[in-house]
């Protein structure tokens, strides 16, 4: 579904702020691998994922997503295939529209547009069926400015909007960071359990290594711009946090450097 192919990185070339940030990465993801990516401070982790959304240009390499070379694409042409959500609330979401407004513009998201942008009553049922399940209260405040949501309701309606039309891949850029740990841990059993019903393949970049543990059925290490490990299946389901921070430093012969990491890993 995706496959990264000799791709690196470097910012700031030529200037005494350059840094390579991803070296020569290769990354192949199958359809349904449920990828959880993690690593110290400056791995490249957020990189990856903007290179793959085309937030910044490869200098080299390859990325091809569904069988489409996208290396060249701009960002606003790969996002009619991707789906993303962003660590702040306040992004992937339209705070002067309504629920209903926000939904139905994702549901257009890939087609053509007609001459209508209104929503069809029928379309209404359906967004409201769908936000149902969330469980947050928001099937009955489909007219309510997305503004006046709290940070946990907003992200469940990005991921809601970035999986509406099926994405290729998932981008999830620790998007339960700035959430309080109950309703963190809502918006990501919502999140696991849209991946697995509808079979989306999706890559999520988090600094809670339990969490990296618990969700997906594959978990890469970044360290300096490289992959240092990609475990899956069985292999991955008997991981512990003790485990992967021994894996770290027998490959890099240091600590993790990661104050959000440390603070989660007992
Ligand atoms: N737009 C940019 N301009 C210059 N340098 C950048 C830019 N984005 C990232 N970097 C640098 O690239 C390296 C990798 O950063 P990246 O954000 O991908 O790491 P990360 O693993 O996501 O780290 P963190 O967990 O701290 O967010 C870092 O040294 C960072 O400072």
């Amino acid at each position: 579904m995706l496959k990264i192919s000799k791709v690196s990185k470097t910012f700031n070339l030529g200037t005494v702020n350059e840094k390579k940030a991803i070296d020569q990465i290769d990354l192949t993801l199958e359809e349904g691998d449920f990828v959880t990516v993690i690593g110290g401070n400056g791995a490249g982790k957020s990189t990856v994922l903007n290179l793959i959304a085309g937030v910044y240009p490869i200098d080299c390499g390859t990325i091809e997503l569904a069988g489409e070379n996208i290396s060249l694409y701009p960002e606003y042409k790969r996002s009619r295939l991707i789906g993303r959500v962003f660590q702040d609330p306040m992004m992937g979401t339209a705070a002067d529209m309504g629920i209903a407004e926000n939904l139905a513009m994702a549901n257009r998201r890939g087609k053509k547009r007609g001459l209508r942008w209104g929503i069809t009553p029928n379309e209404k049922e359906v967004l409201k069926q769908r936000l149902e399940r969330f469980d947050l209260g928001l099937e009955n405040r489909l007219d309510a400015k997305v503004g006046l949501l709290s940070g946990g309701q907003r992200q469940a309606l990005t991921l809601l909007m970035a999986t509406l039309q099926k994405p290729k891949i998932l981008l999830l850029d620790e998007h339960t960071a700035a959430l309080d740990p109950k309703t963190a841990k809502k918006v990501l059993t919502l999140t696991d359990e849209i991946i697995k019903e509808e079979n989306l393949t999706a890559f999520m970049v988090t600094h809670n290594m339990k969490d990296a543990i618990t969700y997906g059925n594959r978990l890469i290490m970044m360290n300096d711009g490289k992959i240092i490990f990609d475990i899956k299946g069985e292999e991955k389901k008997n991981l512990t946090v003790k485990d992967l921070l021994e894996k770290f430093e027998i490959a890099t012969g240091e600590e993790l450097n990661d104050d959000a990491v440390l603070l989660v890993k007992d």
